[in-house]
């Protein structure tokens, strides 16, 4: 990795107001210092509902669903988004409540939305997702579901309005290509480079027959 070019000046915020809010988010005027000392603004949205003691403003899940003579498969969800118009297709998501860690809240999510009950087995660093628009920050969760578990085998999800999708691991790439083949549908940017990771993971080695063990 690159690293940004040695300047005379570190880039510092020295002023942010607040132009509109609603209930969800709101724009503000950002107001700062560049590399070269200049002093310029951007317009930035911000969530209204990160925690103050917070350090995300959500989290993303990502569950593997493990069953006996099942492929493992990871559970999507899909959905109507309104800022989007149109259908995507996500990891279990949502927004982190008050008093709540990242692990809790990932739980929680992935019952509503999905009805599994999982373990968490990771949590990624706060990591950014659209860091030139917005200071929004998620940690990705990684959670495994005992399908054999008798709560696992009929799962009621509490939000009507999201569908589960199960996407077997070994294929997930190909999976999702022909879901947006055939959909009309947008994949979240986080699933995608999930998918084209693991197919590197699953494939590349064996395509290099030259690379030594
Ligand atoms: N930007 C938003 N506009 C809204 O009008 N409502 C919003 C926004 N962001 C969140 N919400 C609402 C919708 C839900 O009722 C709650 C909780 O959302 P959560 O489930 O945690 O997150 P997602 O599943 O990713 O929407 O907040």
């Amino acid at each position: 990795m690159s690293c940004p070019k040695k300047t005379s000046t570190e880039p510092h915020v020295v002023q942010e107001t607040v132009i509109a809010k609603g209930k969800w988010v709101k724009l503000e005027q950002t107001t700062y210092v560049d590399p070269t000392g200049q002093t310029r603004t951007w317009e930035t949205v911000k969530r209204t509902t990160r925690q103050s003691d917070s350090i995300a403003d959500g989290v993303g899940i990502i569950a593997i669903l493990k069953r006996t003579l099942h492929k493992d498969c990871v559970v999507m969800v899909k959905q109507f988004r309104p800022p989007l118009g149109g259908y995507s297709l996500e990891f279990p998501a949502g927004l982190i409540d008050d008093n709540e860690s990242a692990e809790t809240a990932a739980l929680r999510e992935l019952k509503e939305e999905t009805g599994y009950k999982g373990e968490v087995v990771g949590v990624t660093p706060v990591t950014c997702l659209d860091p030139g628009l917005s200071n929004c920050t998620t940690q990705i969760v990684m959670v495994n579901i005992n399908g054999d578990d008798l709560e696992n085998i009929h799962p009621t999800q509490q939000l009507e309005f999201v569908e589960v999708v199960l996407i077997p691991l070994d294929e997930f790439q190909k999976k999702i290509d022909e879901v947006l083949k055939k959909e009309n549908i947008v994949v979240d940017a986080k699933v995608y480079i999930y998918a084209m990771g693991m197919s590197q993971a699953f494939f590349k080695p064996n395509e290099l027959p030259v690379l030594k063990q």
